[in-house]
């Protein structure tokens, strides 16, 4: 078929543009063994680094001794706090606003904190230089419990900031305190509370877990001693903010500094924050002179880099007799580790816990958090989070069950009653946020029934019969959640990290010959970016995304931008991609109304070409318009075709979903099968549907696993005791559920697409599905709360405690 005989419709199919199912360009290097990660990155000369860890979780370090280490061939620096000290690098400043120590400083405060840095002509010897350092520690008093962290004859954890009455974010009432953070009206709330005709009160504890990438994090730092150009290879989420920061703290002029992510392992929030890693890596290649590679091995990156959750969150919410919510109170007491190395932005210490009203329509409610040191790791953000909301999502989705137990009424029915309405959009919630858009009842009732909840109740009570009659030893249990989500920070006026606002870019450069390339702020790592973006570009330019090529991840080539993360790369960039690209057909209108002799508002746009209005024979394509920018001299227009925009978003946007799981638990073992996943998700416009559903499905995989069996656990005495593959659970296709993914489309009023993020979602609305199914099979027997992960063990224990066992 040629370009004459197509209809519209069939030239707009041939872009590969919005909403088509476009096969992800990257895997073709992917599936190939051909991506290039940071491991991948060899350079002439280049020494390996390697970490000494604290084996202690809290303890006073009294001696180092690198002698030995020194002495073993091939061993060619080893650094120390005392090494960094004259350079001001031994501390780093956190995202959060508070500092941590690059090297242990005097005292070590988790254990596998980074204690020594050995640097060797490989990896092998590092490993073994490692080993030869002498460390003399003092052990001290442990303390792993946030609560007992905070009683007044705690052991001083941070004796740095001991005497700090004011921290980052306000006032700190005690040694191991870091913040408290306020939202909503207390006094309003709380007579709420009393005066309401039901309340129910519970703790909900998000345990900590951690986001586990198939890569690991890691460096390569190469500092150019004759140019004074400092390049680093990293597995970076937000390379032109690592560019400021590392300018920041080290001095070296932000022009000489070039950050390059390559391609990434996942990243799933690992690998927003900074690392002693890198500090070191980049001190070494300067102190050196040659190129300096760190990675992490496994263990190291389960021990030491962020985690995420672990968030106690004590609960009241008050409703009438017939089930409307009146009030929400939550009080959050915030394990922070040793440091307080949070990736949110600045002005909120707890990121968008205010999310915590959910989907549900709540005239008032209150929320105070506090954040407390502990002898554990740092990091906290992390896992596909962004920024505490599935901390949130998790809050009040179990809260509405405890509610409907307390008010006996079916939890769906609670849920329906409670709904933000659609008509109510722009909704303004309780603790803040305006809500963009949404059809939460719409969504539900296609969610119920499609698994036919009414049939599933059914099925329910008979099987709580033949149990009861000693005919089975399998309960049902059917976990519901649905959640509003909050992706794309920023806007600028609201949302920063470390003073830099959160916008984010485009750079577009359309070709002679009529294919482009497009440059982003933010960095895929595994999302398939090369894919999606170039269909937005498709659609807006009239250019086959084939004929795109998308680049992100090198601060020398790439827009200011500030990283992927939060889901903010289709709400941010994605919303930058349509307005530079709108830029360019703005131009391209111009020249094609020249080229066709006729007024600019004479031409209108079809696809993928100008053509004049009420006579459609006489057009001028996009290929004919790139080649006359660069061919014709056209008057009062400069030669070529190129737009770039930074986009400030007005608002995020509100995602939300239904999920329904229906899991058999076997009471004996404590055995459990997730029998059917339904999923319905609404994230506005749909780029590439095909992408989305592998967001899901991924997500919902991660969600599976925290709610299931995941966790970084600890013992009294700091020891990390899942820090491996043997005791950290990664589900396999054995336990992974064939998921049933489903949609409604609710565009975001505000975004020039239309579209709002998903590569979150799945995450969060999952972890209350499938820990509400477990809670959901024990109602019937009294069961109000268990905490995760529900591991074989502790539902067994559930089961146990109830007296279900002979
Ligand atoms: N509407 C719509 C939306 C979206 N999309 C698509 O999807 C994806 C996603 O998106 P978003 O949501 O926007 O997101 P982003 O920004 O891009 O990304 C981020 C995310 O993403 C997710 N996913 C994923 N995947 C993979 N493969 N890998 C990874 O790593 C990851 N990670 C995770 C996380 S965690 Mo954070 O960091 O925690 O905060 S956040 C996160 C992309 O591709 C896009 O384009 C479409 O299509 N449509
Ligand atoms: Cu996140």
């Amino acid at each position: 078929m040629t370009d004459q005989t197509m209809t519209p419709e069939e030239r707009a199919a041939s872009l590969e543009g919005m909403g088509c199912r476009r096969k992800r360009v990257e895997d073709v290097r992917f599936t190939q063994g051909k991506g290039n990660y940071v491991d991948d990155i060899k350079l002439p000369g280049m020494l390996f680094g390697a970490f000494v860890r604290s084996p202690y979780a809290h303890a006073r370090v009294k001696s180092i001794n690198a002698d030995a280490a020194k002495a073993l061939p091939g061993v060619v620096a080893v650094l120390t706090a005392e090494d960094l000290a004259p350079l001001g690098l031994h501390w780093m400043p956190t995202l959060a606003g508070d500092k941590q120590m690059v090297l242990a400083d005097g005292k070590v405060l988790f254990q596998g904190q980074e204690v020594a840095f050995v640097v060797a002509e490989d990896r092998y010897t590092a490993a073994d230089a490692v080993e030869l350092v002498e460390v003399e520690y003092e052990e001290l008093p442990v303390v792993t419990d946030p609560f007992r962290a905070l009683e007044p004859d705690a052991p001083v954890l941070r004796e740095d900031i001991k005497d700090q009455k004011e921290g980052a974010h306000g006032p700190r009432k005690h040694h191991n305190h870091i913040f408290t953070w306020e939202q909503g009206d207390r006094e309003a709330t709380e007579k709420v509370l009393e005066e309401a005709d039901v309340v129910a009160e519970e703790m909900i504890y998000y345990h900590r877990t951690h986001p586990c990438p198939l890569e690991t994090c890691g460096c390569v730092a190469s500092m150019d001693k004759v140019t004074g150009k400092l390049t680093v290879w990293g597995t970076f989420q937000a390379p032109h903010a690592i560019r400021t920061v590392v300018s920041l703290i080290s001095g070296i002029a932000e022009h000489n500094i070039r950050i390059i992510s390559p391609d990434i392992g996942g990243g799933f929030g690992n690998k927003v924050g900074a690392y002693p890693g890198y500090v070191c890596s980049v001190v070494a290649s300067i102190v050196t002179g040659r190129p300096v590679k760190w990675v992490e091995n496994r263990m190291e990156n389960l021990m030491s880099t962020a985690f995420a959750r672990d968030y106690w969150m004590k609960g009241r919410i008050a409703a009438t007799k017939d089930g409307r919510i009146t009030g929400l109170w939550c009080h959050v007491t915030a394990d922070h580790g040793g440091f307080d190395a949070c990736a949110d932005p600045t002005k909120f210490p707890a990121g968008f816990f205010n999310i915590c009203t959910g989907s549900y329509d709540i005239p008032v409610a209150y929320l105070c958090v506090d954040g407390v040191y502990t002898n554990k790791a740092p990091g906290g953000v992390a896992y596909r989070c962004s920024f505490r909301v599935t901390e949130a999502a998790y809050f009040i989705e179990r809260m509405i069950e405890v509610l409907a137990i307390e008010l006996g009424m079916d939890a769906a029915e609670l849920r329906r009653i409670n709904f933000i309405r659609k008509d109510q959009f722009p909704y303004k919630s309780a603790l803040g946020w305006e809500y963009d858009s949404g059809d939460y009842h719409t969504a539900w009732e296609k969610a119920l029934k499609a698994v036919d909840y009414e049939g599933l109740r059914r099925e329910q009570a008979q099987r709580i019969e033949e149990f009861k009659a000693g005919k089975t030893r399998k309960l049902l249990g059917i976990g519901l959640s649905h959640f509003t989500e909050i992706v794309g920070a920023g806007p600028v006026k609201n949302c920063d990290i470390l003073g830099l606002g959160m916008f984010d870019s485009c750079e577009i450069r359309i070709h002679p010959t009529g294919s482009a390339i497009a440059r982003l702020g933010t960095i895929s790592q595994g999302q398939g970016h090369a894919t999606t973006f170039a269909q937005i570009l498709a659609s807006e330019l009239g250019i086959p995304a084939s004929d795109i090529t998308v680049e992100e991840g090198d601060t020398d080539t790439a827009p200011y931008g500030l990283g992927t993360y939060g889901s903010r790369s289709t709400p941010v960039a994605g919303a930058a991609t349509a307005m530079a690209a709108r830029k360019i057909r703005a131009k391209a209108q111009m020249i094609a109304a020249y080229l066709l002799e006729v007024h600019d508002d004479d031409v209108e746009w079809d696809v993928d070409r100008f053509v004049v209005k009420g006579n459609p024979e006489r057009f001028k394509t996009m290929k004919e318009i790139a080649f006359a920018a660069y061919n014709q001299a056209i008057p009062g227009l400069e030669p070529g075709l190129e737009a770039v925009s930074y986009y400030d978003p007005p608002n995020m946007t509100y995602p939300f979903r239904a999920y329904i799981c229906v899991m058999e638990i076997d009471v004996d073992t404590g055995e459990w099968q997730v029998r059917q996943f339904y999923a319905l998700d609404d994230c506005g416009t749909r780029i590439n549907p095909m992408i989305i559903e592998g967001q899901v499905h991924g997500g919902l995989t991660e969600a599976l696993a925290i709610a299931m069996g995941q966790e970084i656990a600890y013992d009294e005495m700091g020891n990390v005791k899942t820090g491996t593959l043997m005791d950290f659970f990664i589900p396999t296709a054995w336990e992974t559920p064939n998921y049933i993914t489903d949609h409604t489309v609710t565009p975001s009023p505000h975004h020039p697409i239309g579209a709002k993020g998903v590569g979150e979602s799945p995450n969060v609305g999952g972890v209350p599905a499938f820990s509400n199914a477990v809670h959901d099979a024990f109602r019937a027997f009294g069961l109000r709360q268990a905490h995760m992960p529900h591991d074989h063990w502790r539902i067994w224990q559930i089961a146990e405690n109830l007296g279900l066992h002979a």
